[in-house]
């Protein structure tokens, strides 16, 4: 199958400039800027906030140091943005009752996912991963300073499956590798109440020592409200994730994390879906 080859940076600003305009102009409809100008109102003011502009202040993408395809981006969603995503996942119905703890869709995301979707490729790309200097403080253990692999960001639709998990104070999720039948590259934004979320080695497989006890040990990943995990290659195959909320095991910086109701959506890609052709 052929590829597609990978836009430089510079043509890539200058196409993003194109579709989505500049800082100033906010009237075209595109879904990027759609998402951002919808996300900047205050469903309860009507307050507007000044759009920030799409290539100052990109946010911040921080490798996890023991895990390749590991990273978090801490500052994803302003609380405005949650709020807003919050009121999209109600007006789905959602959180209707206390006992409805997920919700998927599967093909044709709802217009939020897509513009979420998007917001997502735009800001990888605005993390300035596919330039040709190397901030090697930046990059994760294998050297890639890219927070998403390039050949994932720009497969089409970049997901088309959803998953909204409700949790409960203490509920959360046993230890897993994402199903198969999904592709490489997940994402998960955060909501309300912030949790640990740990990993560990899959796979018995490694021998020496030291990969034995790293096989036991467990890696906490602090999830706050707003932040996005992009998961793929050795984290997405070789590592489980779980989220414990048991009393005792949402510890952070020596304290209990306390616990309200935690929302997170998921974006994956189902195997073997093809690309629609032009
Ligand atoms: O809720 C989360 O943050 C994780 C959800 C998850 O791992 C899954 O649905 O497979
Ligand atoms: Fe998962």
């Amino acid at each position: 199958m052929k590829r597609k080859s990978v836009p430089k940076m510079e043509e890539l600003k200058s196409v993003l400039r194109e579709a989505f305009g500049g800082s100033s102009s906010d009237s075209d409809g595109e879904s990027s800027h759609e998402w951002r100008r919808r996300l900047q109102i205050n469903d309860s003011s009507d307050e507007i906030v000044k759009p920030p502009s799409i290539f100052e202040d990109p946010q911040i993408w921080e490798a996890i140091a023991e895990i390749n395809g590991l990273w978090i981006c801490r500052d994803f969603l302003s609380s405005v943005q949650q709020s807003s995503l919050l009121s999209a996942l109600e007006k789905e119905g959602y959180f209707a009752e206390d006992s409805h703890n997920q919700a998927m869709r599967f093909g044709d995301l709802p217009p939020w996912a897509i513009d979420l979707s998007q917001y997502i490729r735009e800001n990888v790309l605005l993390s300035d991963c596919l330039s040709e200097s190397t901030d090697l403080s930046r990059s994760d253990k294998s050297g890639t300073t890219c927070p998403f692999a390039p050949e994932l960001l720009w497969r089409e639709p970049l997901f088309n499956q959803l998953i909204v998990n409700i949790y409960q104070p203490g509920e959360g999720i046993c230890a897993h590798v994402d199903l198969m039948r999904f592709e490489d590259g997940i994402a998960i934004v955060s909501l309300e109440s912030s949790c640990v979320m740990h990993f560990s080695l899959a796979e018995a497989e490694y021998k020496n020592a030291e990969e034995v006890n790293r096989e036991f040990a467990k890696i906490p990943v602090l999830l706050t409200p707003g932040s996005l995990i992009l998961m793929w290659g050795e984290a997405r195959y070789l590592w489980k994730h779980e989220i414990n909320r048991k009393p005792g095991f949402q510890k952070w910086d020596g304290h209990d994390i306390d616990q309200k109701r935690r929302t997170s959506v998921t974006l994956r890609r189902l195997c073997g879906q093809t690309e629609p052709t032009q």
